[in-house]
């Protein structure tokens, strides 16, 4: 089977993204500095320490391992952080990036899965996003990943790239078999910090910003199981080693380039989020109304039909109810207080 290089694959989705691929019978090797990754969440396949800015490194780990594809998940991830350090985001992210595919081009790997996502859009408006809606990014974060695109599109024309960016929405949830969580160190986003407030490590859950346009006034997202994008992973990878294979579509010689929407199609507000925790978890717990967090937009829902329609992408944990109950089994049973047996019997969820 193909071997795989997964830069960032100690981290929340690319550590899913192994079980996943290696359950589809991929060889994998994950290449992660470890920034915000762990070591013990490569459950599977190779691990080499290395950041994907540093080219020696790079060129070590193609060399040791005969790496047919890549799925680059490396990144620095909060929004709002970009905005007060914009250049440690475009260094990281955009230089990083950058390093990755000259590598990839010394070694003559040309097929990518790039990590993107729905940031890209900006401040949409009420109906659910298309892949063609306008991408008008408000923070750094989201313009390294716009930037990132163009370049995969450029040098799809230019030299035989075949890369797919999968745009998700808000990755959230734990493996069903309670094997993987996110551990995010500061954890900055919602359903993990609700589920600590939940659990009595943390005072409360403050909601930034009440005063959006939007039915409750605070802010919407789509929420996406990250065993669920694991698995768009597989499909994305499938669709270019078979092109690899075929040449269709294309010459030999030519690239492609494709996005995708990753999300459930529903959007939940802030408060609607912490009232399925309060709902799932029979926890109560403080919550205090705070200001907006600046690079916020408003609202964000996928329409992914085209994931549906080309990948045959068919995501199964689709209320936030299961999201919310995989990530409470995980973090109760990390913190070994088992409350969140209560509601989650270990073992596979339906
Ligand atoms: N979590 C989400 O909701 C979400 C939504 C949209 C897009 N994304 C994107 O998905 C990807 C994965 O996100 P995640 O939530 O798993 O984040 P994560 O922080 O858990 O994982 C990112 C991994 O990349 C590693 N890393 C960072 N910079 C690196 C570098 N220079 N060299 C090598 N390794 C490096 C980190 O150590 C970490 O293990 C990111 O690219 C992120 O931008 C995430
Ligand atoms: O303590 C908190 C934490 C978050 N929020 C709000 O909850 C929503 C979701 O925030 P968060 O979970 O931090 O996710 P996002 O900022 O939406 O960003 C995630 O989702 C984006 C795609 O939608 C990705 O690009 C990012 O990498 C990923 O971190 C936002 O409105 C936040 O303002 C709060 O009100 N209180």
């Amino acid at each position: 089977m193909p071997t795989v290089l997964i830069p960032g694959g100690a981290g929340f989705i690319g550590s899913h993204t192994v079980l996943a691929l290696q359950a589809a019978g991929f060889d994998t090797v994950v290449f992660d500095n470890l920034s915000n990754g762990h070591r013990d969440a490569v459950t599977a396949g190779a691990f080499v320490k290395g950041d994907i800015r540093d080219a020696a490194a790079l060129d070590r780990v193609f060399e040791e391992h005969r790496i047919d594809a890549v799925i680059h998940f490396a990144a620095l991830i909060e929004a709002g952080v970009s905005v007060r350090d914009p250049l440690a985001f475009y260094d990281n992210n955009v230089s990083g990036t950058l390093c990755l595919l000259e590598a990839m081009r010394r070694h003559a790997v040309r097929t990518l899965v790039f990590s993107s996502t729905a940031a890209v859009y900006g401040n949409a408006g009420t109906a659910a996003i298309t892949e063609t809606d306008e991408k008008k990014p408000i923070n750094p974060y989201a313009h390294g990943k716009r930037m990132v695109e163009h370049v995969l599109d450029d040098m799809a024309r230019a030299e035989g790239l075949r890369a797919i960016a999968l745009r998700y929405f808000n990755a959230a949830g734990a493996d069903p078999e309670g094997r993987l969580g996110e551990r995010h160190d500061p954890e900055t986003h919602l359903i993990p910090l609700v589920i600590q407030a939940a659990m009595g490590q943390r005072p409360c859950i403050k909601i930034f910003g009440t005063d959006y346009d939007t039915p409750d006034g605070t802010c919407i997202r789509d929420y996406i199981h990250v065993s669920d994008l694991a698995e768009a992973h597989v499909l994305a990878l499938k669709r270019l080693l078979s092109q690899d294979e075929t040449g269709s579509d294309t010459s030999q010689n030519r690239g492609s380039f494709d996005a995708f929407n990753l999300g459930n199609g529903q959007g939940y507000s802030v408060r609607q989020v912490i009232d399925t925790v309060r709902s799932v978890t029979g926890q109560s717990f403080r919550t205090e109304e705070s200001g907006r967090r600046p690079g916020d937009p408003a609202r964000l829902v996928a329409n992914a039909g085209r994931a549906a329609d080309i990948l045959g992408w068919r995501p199964r944990f689709n209320a936030l109810e299961d999201i919310v109950r995989h990530a409470w089994a995980y973090a109760s049973g990390r913190d070994g207080t088992g409350c969140g047996n209560g509601t989650h019997n270990s073992g596979a969820m339906p």
